[in-house]
């Protein structure tokens, strides 16, 4: 395995920024598990700027290390990890990004690697699971987001970041026996919302009930849905709290800790995880690089989860 830049060896301040100082893809040749920028936000509804989220995520991620306490892994040493670069797609015209988002991941997958991948916002999640689908045909999936982002259409159009998971429903590319919102709050257009997102098979774990249930209970009710499906994880940075996660276009109150999402994600070892995405982060709204630096978390641990997976 190829590591990281040693941080005692070469100042973590030194040199361009990878995804936490991994090689790239075009030093190793082949990964089993590939950390992608995708920098598009073309698809938001409110505060655009999420297309520079991939550079600041690689900025944020210096500081980590490459043992995982919490999990009792060296997520870099079980598995070939690297940082494949951007995804290159178009930033006027929203079908042709989403064909070369799907294009351009299902490459990485068919060259052997799991990915993880740094949005852009969550309209790539339907190019991508577009991806993950044709490799593992219909997957469970683990969606934390303030937001329910099974709407249909805004202004008309069907593919923006409010909708992706709708799409998926109706394109057959998940498994409806195990669809999960975490971290779900805030006002809606209408009881209908709600309605049409069960009808879809969603089921919902709200912020507060993660604050009365507790990470153990939800990471339990999670995992029995999910049991042994391979299963996809899509992180919206939106479902911390803004106090923990500022730097993001839609925000909204109420929120989790990052330490409750990453308690739970912790709570993931040992599920058929095959790849995920962390979406939404948008520096220009950051202050401290806060929002960056959670999301550097994040994308580590979904990091150390494919690994573990890879190891087994
Ligand atoms: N996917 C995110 N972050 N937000 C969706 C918000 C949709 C709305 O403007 O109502
Ligand atoms: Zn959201
Ligand atoms: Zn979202």
């Amino acid at each position: 395995m190829i590591g990281p830049v040693d941080s005692s060896k070469v100042p973590r301040f030194a040199g361009p920024a990878t995804f936490a100082r991994l090689p790239r893809l075009d030093e190793v040749g082949k990964a089993d598990i590939a950390v992608v920028g995708v920098p598009f936000d073309i698809g938001v509804s409110y505060r655009p700027g999420a297309r520079f989220a991939p550079a600041a995520v690689r900025e944020a991620s210096r500081l980590l290390r490459p043992y995982h306490p919490g999990l009792d892994v060296s997520p870099f040493e079980s598995a070939q990890v690297v940082d494949a670069g951007d995804i290159v797609c178009n930033p006027f015209n929203i079908g042709k990004a989403i064909t070369e988002i799907s294009e351009q991941a299902t490459e990485l997958l068919n060259a052997g690697a799991k990915l993880v991948t740094v949005g852009g916002d969550h309209t790539i999640a339907l190019p991508l699971l577009r991806a993950v689908a044709s490799k593992h045909g219909p997957v469970a999936l683990l969606h934390f987001d303030a937001h329910l982002d099974t709407w249909d259409t805004y202004f008309g159009e069907p593919y923006t970041h409010g909708t992706p998971f709708r799409r998926a429903v109706e394109e057959g590319l998940l498994d409806t026996s195990a669809l999960s919102h975490v971290g779900t709050r805030g006002p809606l257009y209408g009881r209908a919302d709600l309605s049409e997102d069960a009808r879809l098979g969603f089921g919902i774990v709200t912020s507060a009930d993660v604050m009365r249930r507790g990470v153990d209970e939800v990471v339990e009710a999670l995992r029995e849905r999910i049991g042994d499906r391979p299963l996809y994880v899509s992180v919206d940075i939106d479902v911390l709290d803004p106090a923990h996660a500022p730097g993001t276009g839609t925000p909204e109150a109420g929120g989790m800790t990052s330490r409750e999402l990453l308690e739970i994600l912790r709570g993931l070892a040992g599920t058929n995880l095959v790849s995920a995405d962390v979406v939404e982060v948008a520096p220009a709204y950051d202050h401290a690089d806060i929002t960056s630096i959670a999301a550097s978390h994040v994308a580590y641990d979904l990091v150390t989860l494919l690994a573990m997976g890879v190891a087994k």
